[in-house]
């Protein structure tokens, strides 16, 4: 079954078209909890696809399950036509899983773990050593593989765990949150190399993030997950261009003056999703030309000046905030 993956999205079978496809995913957790509520999408091979959601949606959850370390209650996914809970083990051999948590050995080199987990999937002697040397200059480590991975910053170690994920040439790789928690350049790199992995061959992503930019920069399609279900999913251009009304961003004059022009900005009708970013308050309105002059007045009302106004591009915070009510919390 493994040429399924690699077929062309739109192959006349659907099924070999998809990579993944998932079909009213159902989880609840003990204690009643229903963590997902019947979820369906699909992801075509080569495609890189960003589950996102805020904290408690159901992102992790859809992914242990992909990864078959959790069981639905009902419903059906299929990798490269595969049945993820029927045949686990075909599914582990199609899959590399970079989680939450990295599963590299604190005492052993970087090499050292590339070349174990190697092993765990049956390669061995010069295919083996050929494979690693490959994936530590494909991720970046070259200057860190031969150091104990106990010292490696988290930029490294993600670069790491990305590298073991791939020792066995997945066609689909999932990556539960790659770039949580670290700087800013390291995301940016990190995002360089996910990127590079995609454009490289038939390599399929899907990864979860709270960063929308990350979202909206390596994704060629989203899904929002909201309380257990997929509320909209789309190309990220798509659900931004599927938005009703005009983002505005007033920049204020006094940082201190941008949470009181916040909550007046609330009050008026028309605008809605409002958000502060340092001195730049944003907000979705109806019909930019109109609502402007009001909220420029209602601001001077309070004593609050501006410094700009602007007409926006939406953004994913935009659809986010749509969707999904609140505004991200990791960035
Ligand atoms: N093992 C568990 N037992 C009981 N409830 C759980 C368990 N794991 C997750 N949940 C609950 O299920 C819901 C979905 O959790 P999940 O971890 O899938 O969300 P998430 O979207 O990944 O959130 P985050 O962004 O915080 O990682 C949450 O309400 C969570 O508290």
């Amino acid at each position: 079954m493994a040429h399924a993956v690699t077929a062309p999205p739109g192959a006349a079978d659907p099924e070999r078209a998809a990579a993944l496809r998932v079909r009213g995913l159902v989880k609840t957790y003990p204690g009643g909890h229903r963590a997902l509520d019947g979820i369906d999408f699909d992801v075509a091979a080569g495609e890189v696809f960003a589950l996102l959601g805020p904290n408690g949606a159901g992102k992790s959850t859809t992914m242990k399950i992909l990864t078959t370390l959790s069981r639905p209650d009902s419903g059906t996914a299929t990798i490269g036509g595969v049945e993820v809970t029927r045949r686990p083990q075909d599914v582990r051999s199609l899959i590399g899983c970079v989680a939450q948590r990295s599963g590299a050995d604190p005492a052993g080199t970087g090499r050292e773990n590339l070349v174990l987990q190697g092993r765990l999937y049956g390669l061995s002697g010069r295919a083996l050593g050929d494979r690693v040397d490959e994936l530590v200059e494909t991720v970046g480590l070259t200057e860190f593989a031969d150091r104990v991975t106990r010292g490696y910053s988290g930029g490294t170690q993600r670069k790491l765990d990305i590298a073991m994920s791939l020792v066995h040439r997945p066609r689909l790789l999932f990556l539960d949150e790659p770039t949580t928690g670290l700087d800013p350049e390291i995301r940016a790199e990190i995002w360089q190399h996910i990127a590079g992995l995609s454009a490289a061959g038939a390599l399929t992503i899907v990864l979860t993030t709270h960063y929308l930019e990350e979202a909206d920069r390596l994704a060629d399609r989203v899904a929002i997950l909201d309380q257990g279900r997929l509320v909209t999913q789309g190309t990220p251009a798509e659900l931004k261009d599927g938005l009703d009304g005009d983002a505005i961003l007033v920049e204020v004059v006094d940082p201190e003056a941008a949470g009181p022009a916040r909550r007046i900005l609330e009050r008026l009708d028309r605008v809605r999703g409002v958000t502060v970013d340092g001195c730049t308050v944003r907000a979705r309105v109806d019909g930019a030309a109109m609502a402007i002059p009001d909220v420029l007045a209602a601001l001077g009302r309070d004593g609050i000046a501006a410094a700009s106004v602007a007409v926006a591009r939406p953004s994913l915070d935009d659809v986010y905030l749509r969707y999904a009510g609140r505004k991200e919390g990791g960035r």
